[in-house]
């Protein structure tokens, strides 16, 4: 459905933005834009400025400089309530589920349908609709988290953060611990949420994942911003992007092979 061209404005859209911890700038001058419906995947090497860029969307982070704008509307993320309330949800990789209490209560977790007399019927068919549009491979939702697999606590937590029909949803590694059948799944879940009409950010340190699911992948280095590429984008220009360096093992491999190709 999400062709990665949309024309309409954006829902959330970042200018200039810039946080300083201290001495260290973790963010300097970051453009962004998230449409609904796409899947951007934000990429970066180790300290790129990543988690830095998600908290202060989450608002967990203030930005020292900058502006952000949401559904076209300048806004200050104060909070982590704030952000969410406006309908930014972050799924953050330690997931926040609690092992003991089943898929039903962790979905509810803080936002029980009725604080003074919890309808337990309608949580649990409210659970079981959203699974089942997710096509999600959930057992039972009386299942323990403590029981379920990392794919469907996965599941599970970006299902949570759906409740609230929020706007963007951010994945922060959300295959990062996962076999290969369930970051398949994960990734199928991913292009659903999209569907929906999800703005979707995801951070990802594999590539191979953010090529198969990503409309835009938006690199940054040493905290700024260092292009936009597509899933059609070769892995050695992505490689250059990341690590800045055009002079690297992947080029010059691909130099090698080249030069081989001309002389046959
Ligand atoms: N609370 C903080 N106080 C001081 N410096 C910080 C803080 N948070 C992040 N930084 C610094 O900001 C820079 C960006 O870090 P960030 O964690 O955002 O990178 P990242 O791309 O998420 O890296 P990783 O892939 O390793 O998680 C780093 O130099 C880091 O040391």
């Amino acid at each position: 459905m999400a062709t990665g061209q949309n024309p309409a404005e954006p829902i959330l859209k970042l200018r200039g933005v810039s946080k300083q911890f201290g001495a260290v700038s973790a963010l300097t001058e970051i453009d962004l834009d998230i449409h609904a419906g796409e899947v951007v995947a934000l990429v970066g090497d180790n300290g790129a400025g990543k988690s830095t860029l998600v908290k202060v969307l989450a608002g967990v982070h203030q930005p020292t400089a900058g502006s952000i704008e949401f559904m076209g509307k300048p806004v200050d993320l104060d909070s982590p309530g704030k952000a969410l309330e406006m309908g930014i949800a972050t799924v953050f990789q330690d997931l926040a589920l609690c092992e003991n209490l089943d898929v039903v209560a962790n979905l509810f977790l803080g936002h029980e349908l009725n604080p003074w007399a919890l309808d337990e019927v309608q949580m649990e068919v409210r659970a079981w609709t959203l699974l089942r549009e997710l096509a999600a491979r959930i057992p039972s939702v009386r299942e323990p988290i403590a029981s379920l697999s990392g794919g469907q606590r996965q599941t599970v937590a970006i299902a949570r953060s759906l409740l609230l029909d929020p706007k963007i949803i951010m994945l922060d590694e959300p295959t990062a611990a996962l076999g290969v059948a369930q970051t398949a799944e994960v990734l199928n879940l991913i292009e659903r949420v999209r569907d929906r009409g999800h703005g979707v950010v995801l951070i990802s340190h594999n590539m191979e994942d953010v090529r198969a699911v990503a409309d835009r992948i938006v690199v940054l280095r040493l905290g700024r911003n260092n292009g936009i590429f597509t899933a059609e984008t070769s892995n050695a220009e992505l490689v250059a992007a990341i690590t800045g360096a055009t002079e690297n093992a992947v080029s010059r491999r691909r130099a090698r092979k080249e030069e081989v190709e001309h002389h046959a």
